[in-house]
């Protein structure tokens, strides 16, 4: 997982880096009586700790922005605290007030951004309970769930997607459904194995929980086809979160030539009589993916 943000740990390992050379090019060491070790003991601890978070965060996070306001803030700890620490050993001249600076801005700062990670991560963690929750009603029918990802199959999928139909009729409520296939899978599956594959379709199921609403439904309709069906969205909001997703995927893969190609099916009011049910929309949707990648559009959308 920390290699995904080894763009974000070399930059702030070299700014961590210039601050120390900048220190010791502006102060002088202490002599050794001035030290004050049970400062420096305490500094030390609190060092150690923010540095911790850092790694904890880079190690267990994917990336995405709740990820980028974690590690901003406990980079920003780290930089304050190693400077703080810095300080006890070196004394700088009266008249530079740039390394007091350095010193005190970026804690406070950090301990904001820190603050605003942990309400998306909060957030994240509720949408997944949510998820959960509902999963749950249906652990006991082991046919409904894929068993690699943990996702709904395409039985349960059509069941709700026939309800959702009956509801969109009866209410008239906007209803899309986002298809999506995983492009140059099978390549990767030879290139690193099946094992590995199944990993990447476990880490992009998780990306899709994430980044999908409560009220959504998200599927492994087949190998490597995952369905979202979204109530009461329109056709824009789908292709929006195909766009997100498929920057997701460029950030978290960008060395593999994997990418997305959808389809958005937007069931309007007007033509609802074409599609009679799951079964039929889902044929249109496979079959518009078929020709989406034939044509190498990333996304077809289609009014039924
Ligand atoms: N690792 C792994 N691979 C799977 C699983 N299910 C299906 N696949 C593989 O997914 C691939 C799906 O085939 P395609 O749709 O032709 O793959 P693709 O390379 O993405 O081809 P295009 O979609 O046409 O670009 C096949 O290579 C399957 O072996 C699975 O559970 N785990």
């Amino acid at each position: 997982m920390w290699r995904q943000h080894l763009d974000k740990l070399c930059g702030s390992l070299l700014l961590l880096l210039l601050a120390i050379l900048l220190a010791f090019q502006i102060g002088d060491l202490k002599a050794d009586g001035r030290v004050d070790w049970w400062d420096s003991l305490g500094e030390i601890t609190t060092l150690l700790v923010a540095a911790s978070w850092l790694c904890l965060i880079v190690c267990s996070r994917p990336r995405g922005p709740v990820t980028n306001w974690l590690f901003a803030g406990s980079f920003l700890l780290v930089f304050s605290y190693s400077l703080d620490l810095l300080d006890e050993v070196l004394s700088y001249p009266d008249s530079i007030r740039l390394m007091s600076w350095l010193e005190s801005f970026p804690a406070p700062l950090g301990m904001v951004l820190l603050t605003f990670g942990l309400l998306g991560w909060h957030r994240e963690q509720l949408a997944i309970n949510r998820q959960l929750q509902v999963r749950e009603l249906f652990l006991r029918d082991h046919q409904l769930l894929d068993p690699l990802t943990q996702l709904y199959g395409p039985l349960y999928l059509q069941a709700v997607l026939d309800r959702e139909l009956e509801l969109h009729r009866q209410q008239q409520q906007p209803l899309s459904l986002l298809m999506l296939d995983i492009s140059g899978f099978s390549d990767y599956n030879r290139r690193f194995g099946i094992a590995a594959g199944d990993h990447f379709l476990t880490q992009f199921s998780e990306l899709l929980t994430h980044q999908l609403r409560q009220r959504d439904l998200i599927c492994r309709y087949a190998g490597d086809c995952f369905v979202a069906l979204l109530p009461q969205t329109e056709a824009a909001t789908a292709q929006v979160l195909n766009r997100h997703l498929q920057q997701q995927l460029q950030q978290w893969l960008p060395e593999h030539s994997i990418e997305l190609t959808g389809v958005v099916l937007e069931f309007s009011i007007k033509h609802h009589q074409l599609i009679q049910n799951a079964e039929a929309a889902l044929q249109l949707a496979s079959k518009e993916l078929a020709r989406a990648k034939a044509t190498t559009a990333a996304l077809q959308v289609v009014t039924v």
